[in-house]
Parts: C-alpha cells; structure tokens; sequence
C-alpha cells in the first residue's frame, strides 16, 4: 500500500512556541486515518501543513506525491476546517451546489453530498438559519463533494448527536472504499477505533502511528481511552530517564 501522506522530521512554530517537534509519520492510502489528541495538542496546526497553508520550520510534507501545498493538489484535496465554511444566505443545496459546480459537477452529486451528511430535510433552509451541528455538516457536504483523492477533515463529528455520528464515520469509510484517503482529527478517544489507522498526539509529540489493534497490544488494554493514558505515560518516563541521563 502506497502513502497518501508522507511527513518527516516536520517542526512547527506558532507565534514563539514550538508546537509540533520532529513529527515523522505517514497516511496510508485509501485509510480513514484519525488524528487523535487531546484540545490544544496540535491537529489543527498538523492538518493545516498537511494542506500547504501552514509555515513550518524544517523537515517535510508530501502529499500524493507532491510537496503539501503545491498546484497539482488543488482539485486533489479537499479541507474541512472547524469554522464552517458555507455561505449564510444560500440554502443548503445552493451551498452544495455552488461547490459541485467549481469542480465540472452538476446538481446530482450535490444532492447526493446532501444526504450524505442527513441533511436532506434541510436541504432548502438557508444556512444562516441552522443550528451550528447541521452547519457543519452543510461544511461538510461540500469538502466532500467532489470526492477528492485526499479529505483533511477537522473535527467533523463534533457537536453531532450518536447516530449522526455513526452514520457520518459509516460515510467515510465508504468514501475510503471509493479511492479516498481520509485524515480525521477528534478530540474524542472513542472515536479512534473507527479508523483503519491512528496518529496520536499529545503536547505536539507524536506518540502513536500505528492501527487500533497495535496500539491496544502495545498498551495492554482493549480501551483506547486507557491505552492512550498508558502510551503517554510509558514516552513521560522514557522523557524523564533521558533528562536524568543528561543531569
Ligand atoms: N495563531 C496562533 N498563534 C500562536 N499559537 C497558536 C496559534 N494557533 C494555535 N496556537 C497554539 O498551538 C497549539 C496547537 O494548537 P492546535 O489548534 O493545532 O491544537 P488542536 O489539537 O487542533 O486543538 P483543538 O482540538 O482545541 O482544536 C496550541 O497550544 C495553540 O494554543
């Protein structure tokens, strides 16, 4: 299996702060791959190299075979942020619509986004009018849309309620099955045995790339939440052992 997403020795600064350090780590193609880690750890600041809008201090970012960011993956990856990005006096499906159109595609793959996401019922109320789940989802129908060979999506079950969300994560491994690659961040650890494969972020510091089942194995647990408790707990000693080897 070849790798949508290649990183290497990736550090990032923002504002004065090192918050990404010597991430090394790959996306296999056609996954649904979750980046997982608590608020503040640093998935935004990932996504957002991933996609070539982020500056960053060494090391690199391969998308697709390109470096991240470059022309020829305009129309191959799609980016949905945490702020929708929809237009409030547009209906949904004009929203949809509008998106489809700036990739050759008509009304059908619009409506078909559309009810992907549930949002069918909503389908002729104007954004402005929804509530902040059902707007990202609208966010969310057109990142979707045309079906880009790679989708970076930030946070995008957050807010919505367990069946949507079952159905949402149901929807992207459907997309993975079509040729998608999909980079999922959450915040939430239950989501991580949904994917094929996790990248595991605490403090800016990867801590696992590896499928759910190897990370339970390597932790001792079958709950991912205790897992990722344990990792961070085996990398904090292994840190500590290598300060007082310096002292
Ligand atoms: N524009 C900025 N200037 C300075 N620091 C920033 C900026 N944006 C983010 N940071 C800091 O970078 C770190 C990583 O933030 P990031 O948004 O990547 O985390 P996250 O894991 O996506 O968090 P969340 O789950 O809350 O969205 C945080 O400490 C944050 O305060």
């Amino acid at each position: 299996m070849t790798n949508a997403i290649e990183v290497e020795h990736l550090v990032i600064a923002r504002g004065k702060r090192r918050v990404l350090h010597d991430f090394t780590c790959s996306v296999p193609s056609g996954s649904v791959t979750g980046l997982l880690g608590p608020s503040g750890s640093g998935k935004t600041t990932f996504m957002r190299a991933v996609v070539g809008v982020q500056q960053i201090v060494s090391g690199t970012v391969t998308v697709l075979g390109h470096p991240a960011g470059s022309k020829p993956l305009r129309d191959k990856v799609g980016y949905l942020t945490q702020a929708p990005s929809v237009y409030a006096d547009l209906t949904v499906k004009e929203n949809a619509r509008y998106f489809a159109s700036l990739y050759g595609l008509g009304a059908a793959e619009a409506d078909a986004a559309v009810s992907d996401v549930g949002l069918s019922q909503a389908k002729d109320q104007l954004v402005g009018t929804l509530s902040g789940g059902q707007r990202a989802r609208a966010s969310l129908a057109c990142a979707i849309v045309s079906k880009p060979q790679l989708l970076v999506l930030d946070e995008p079950t957050v807010g919505q309620d367990p069946v949507l969300r079952n159905e949402l994560w149901q929807r992207f491994h459907a997309l993975a099955k079509a040729g998608s690659t999909l980079l999922v961040s959450s915040h939430v650890m239950d989501e991580a045995g949904r994917c094929d494969r996790l990248l595991l972020i605490r403090e800016g510091l990867l801590i696992a790339d590896e499928s759910p089942a190897a990370v339970r194995e390597r932790a001792g647990t079958d709950d991912l939440e205790e897992a990722f408790l344990r990792l961070v707990q085996a990398q904090e000693s292994v840190q500590e052992s290598d300060k007082e080897k310096v002292a």
